[in-house]
């Protein structure tokens, strides 16, 4: 990814890896009827960036509960963890992490503003504004719209875009910052197989102009297999680690690769393991 810095011949940003480390994870949500409901139980596992990491595992496990806090996404009058730490470049972190950006299958795009201002909305916080100098700004909008290939259409509301398209702004918003963490709450999983498959390119595409340390939540193996660098596969609720599995084979990686006899012995080893961890197995595979 370029900026209008790097455009006029500015050395690149180069930015540093980041490491995410769960340690000893136990997530209790309480019941309404009373008690408690353990969804996580002692998990550990680190990050390491730049990588793209698969969190995959049966509907309800517990996937999106571990990415909230990596994000330090809170529900209300919960303590998350229950217990364990978690933290981001070796330091305790409790809150939402400057360096972290989060892309949720809802793109939560605001419907009153433009698809322009949807991207560039992050220079309405502090954080960004102070980050991103004001002569910068327009520049890294107007390039990420074209990267999404948006930027014929900046000037339209969301309501006036499909939910690929949507899903397009909301990956703009979250590269464009640059984000040394991006936390993807299965962000494909609304769209139709040819609109996934369109947006998975896009982000192996704009991933390589920005390496950074990816975590995506996702239950469709061949999503797993498509962008993981690596995929931890996680068993049913109580989430515990069923397996870790690693992708050495380059990106991009098309539909032929994933029948080549490699991706096919690979993809059986992570449904059997899926199977093994959920019992009942409510997994998606979409070749
Ligand atoms: N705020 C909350 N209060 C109470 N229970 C919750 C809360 N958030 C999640 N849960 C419960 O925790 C469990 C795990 O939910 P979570 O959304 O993390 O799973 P998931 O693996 O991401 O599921 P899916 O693949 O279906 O999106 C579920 O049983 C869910 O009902």
């Amino acid at each position: 990814m370029t900026d209008s810095a790097t455009q006029q011949g500015a050395a690149p940003v180069v930015i540093a890896p980041a490491v995410i480390a769960l340690d000893r994870i136990v997530q209790e949500y309480p019941r309404p009827e009373g008690g408690v409901n353990r969804v996580v139980d002692d998990l550990s596992l680190r990050f390491t960036g730049p990588s793209i990491n698969m969190l995959l595992g049966p509907s309800g496990c517990g996937k999106s509960t571990l990415l909230y806090m990596m994000g330090g996404v809170r529900p209300q009058n919960t303590n998350m963890p229950t217990s364990g730490t978690i933290s981001i470049d070796g330091e305790p972190c409790h809150d939402a992490h400057d360096d972290a950006v989060m892309v949720f299958q809802r793109y939560a795009n605001r419907p009153d503003l433009t698809v322009y201002d949807n991207v560039a909305f992050p220079f309405r916080l502090k954080l960004w504004r102070d980050r991103v100098p004001a002569a910068q700004r327009h520049g890294l909008v107007m390039h990420m719209l074209e990267a999404v290939g948006l930027s014929d259409k900046a000037k339209l509301r969301p309501s006036q875009l499909s939910g690929g398209q949507n899903q397009r702004i909301a990956l703009a918003r979250a590269l464009m910052l640059k984000p040394r963490i991006l936390l993807m709450d299965e962000p494909f999983g609304a769209l139709d197989a040819q609109t996934r498959e369109d947006m998975q390119k896009l982000l192996v595409k704009l991933y390589r102009e920005h390496p950074c340390l990816i975590v995506f939540v996702t239950h469709d193996v061949t999503e797993a297999l498509l962008l993981g660098d690596r995929v931890v596969v996680l068993s049913t609720q109580p989430a515990r680690i069923a397996d870790d599995f690693e992708i050495a084979t380059p990106k991009p990686r098309d539909t032929g690769w994933l029948r080549m006899p490699e991706a096919v012995a690979l993809e059986q080893r992570i449904l059997s393991r899926l199977h093994q961890a959920s019992g009942k197995g409510n997994v998606r595979v979409t070749v």
